[in-house]
């Protein structure tokens, strides 16, 4: 047979692997589909446990049969049905893991029951970046990795930072007066990040800390990957970015992956464009209640699917929203706060006249409707990119992790927000609001709509992240020329 009648190689197989939490598996299944679209296979590995509860809420299974190389497959993270994952637990997911879901992810890829005569075995794994015991399972398999951290660059950097950090005898921290301390250590951030900035993992005395630990080393061994994927974008994080370069220069900053996953199927159906992961039933009756809400006047506030709240966290924040006079949207997830809860008269009557709440809102939606004027968040990094998309201003009131950087920025770099971390009591959330829907209102959404008009050009035909992808999926084809 001469050279033009062979017919085409097979498409590279990706296989997805993110750890097993909501705000992970979101976004790795936009870029599954986004490669999905663009004719690669792809397997999605779900843990048992956030696949059963993907199955029972949302359509994703219909939704992936229109791409018939995509395949659902899970594994076992390890952990009693019952446990939390959430809250100050979640980090023993990384022991179980280790021990249970490693070797069976090694003995799934071995066992070649991946591939079948329509599907090559696995060319190429995209894991999470905060699970790089996949690094050492597919240099073992001779299958080439790329990493996808689902933080912001700026947070991937500051952890990256660390050891430096160390070193220079900035960590660890000294006690609660020492918060306040400028950093000299994360490198393009001196002019703004204090020690109260940093993940919250950096929050500790003992530099053994079990947490520390887990995440410094798992962002060093970044390196040791053939790229790295962020969702974010060049205009928001560019000099971070750029710093990041120096260490991985195969960086793919493909975001606002939502937003980015839209743009691609511009061309579909309505019906087809909605795309929820939602691991809780999202509860649709909130935009009939938006749609009878003024311009602008909401507030919407969620802290996403880790946050546990004290009760008295609860109730400040409830006497803040109440007393805001502003109408308010409040996600409170089942099981999200801690602690004995008797809920004095006057917040229900006042949530009555003005509140609205729901155990898990259609969030994308909910946050580019026209009755929106703000979104408190713990900041989450698929919240804030969400929020930046629809040019939501914020409050942020970050809870854990990634989230302590991503709301500073937001509010000294960005200038899209206000950032109350670390305080929350009823008269500072009032206040709060009133400066972002009233006092400096003009000016927020100002630069919220900037930001937004950014975003989206960087995700539409010849934006940054429309290339960077277009150049992952070109990487991706040619290793698996090699294989
Ligand atoms: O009622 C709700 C509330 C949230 N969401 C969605 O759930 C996701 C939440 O993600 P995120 O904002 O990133 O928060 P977490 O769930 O807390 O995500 C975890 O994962 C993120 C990505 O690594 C980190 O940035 C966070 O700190 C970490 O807690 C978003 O896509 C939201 O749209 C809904 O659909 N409905
Ligand atoms: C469970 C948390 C530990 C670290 C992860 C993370 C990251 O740095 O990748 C951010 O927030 C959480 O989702 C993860």
């Amino acid at each position: 047979m001469d050279q033009l009648s062979l017919p085409p190689p097979p498409p590279p197989h990706v296989l997805i692997f993110p750890l097993p939490v909501q705000g992970h598996v979101n976004c790795m299944l936009k870029l599954a589909e986004l490669l999905s679209l663009a004719g690669i296979h792809v397997t999605f590995l779900n843990s048992d446990y956030i696949h059963r509860r993907l199955l029972c809420y949302t359509d994703a299974q219909s939704r992936f049969k229109r791409y018939p190389g995509f395949h659902f497959e899970t594994i076992s993270d390890g952990l009693p049905a019952d446990h939390p994952r959430s809250g100050d637990r979640v980090m023993e997911i990384f022991d179980s893991i280790k021990a249970i879901t490693k070797p069976r992810f090694r003995e799934m890829l071995m066992s070649g029951r991946l591939n079948d005569e329509t599907r090559r075995p696995v060319t190429c794994i995209i894991a999470d970046g905060i699970m790089c015991f996949t690094i050492d399972v597919a240099k073992e398999l001779g299958i080439p990795v790329v990493c996808f951290r689902t933080v912001s660059a700026s947070c991937f950097w500051a952890f990256f930072c660390v050891p430096k950090l160390i070193e220079a005898g900035e960590l660890p921290c000294k006690g609660e007066e020492d918060m306040d301390r400028p950093l000299q250590n994360v490198t393009g951030m001196e002019s703004f990040l204090r020690l109260r900035d940093l993940p919250s993992f950096c929050r500790v005395r003992d530099l053994n800390d079990q947490a520390l630990q887990v995440v410094m080393s798992e962002t060093q061994q970044t390196t040791q990957a053939n790229g790295l994927i962020l969702n974010t974008f060049e205009d928001l994080e560019e000099s971070t970015l750029a710093q990041i370069r120096t260490h991985i220069p195969k960086l793919y900053p493909i975001g606002p992956l939502h937003a980015h996953l839209k743009a691609r199927t511009a061309f579909e159906p309505e019906s087809l464009l909605r795309s929820s992961n939602s691991l809780w039933e999202e509860d649709q009756s909130c935009m009939g209640w938006l749609d009878d809400q003024p311009l602008n006047s909401v507030i919407y506030v969620s802290f996403g699917s880790m946050t546990i709240l004290t009760r008295d966290q609860l109730i400040e924040f409830w006497y803040g929203l109440v007393n805001c006079g502003k109408p308010f949207l409040w996600v409170i997830r089942p099981n999200s706060v801690s602690g004995e809860l008797q809920i004095p008269a006057e917040l229900l009557e006042g949530t009555k006249e003005r509140g609205y709440m729901v155990a898990w809102a259609p969030q994308e939606e909910v946050l580019s409707h026209p009755a929106i004027g703000g979104f408190l968040t713990h900041s989450g990094w698929n919240s804030t990119l969400e929020s930046i998309v629809s040019g939501v201003p914020m409050i942020c009131w970050p809870y854990y992790a990634d989230q302590q950087v991503n709301s500073r920025l937001v509010g000294e770099v960005w200038k899209i927000g206000m950032d109350m971390k670390d305080t929350c009591d009823r008269v500072m959330v009032e206040k709060m609001i009133g400066n972002l829907m009233e006092v400096r209102r003009d000016e927020f959404f100002r630069s919220a709509n900037q930001m937004a008009k950014l975003a989206r050009r960087s995700v539409g035909e010849g934006g940054s992240s429309y290339c960077s992808l277009d150049r992952l999926i070109e990487d991706i084809k040619l290793m698996s020329h090699d294989k």
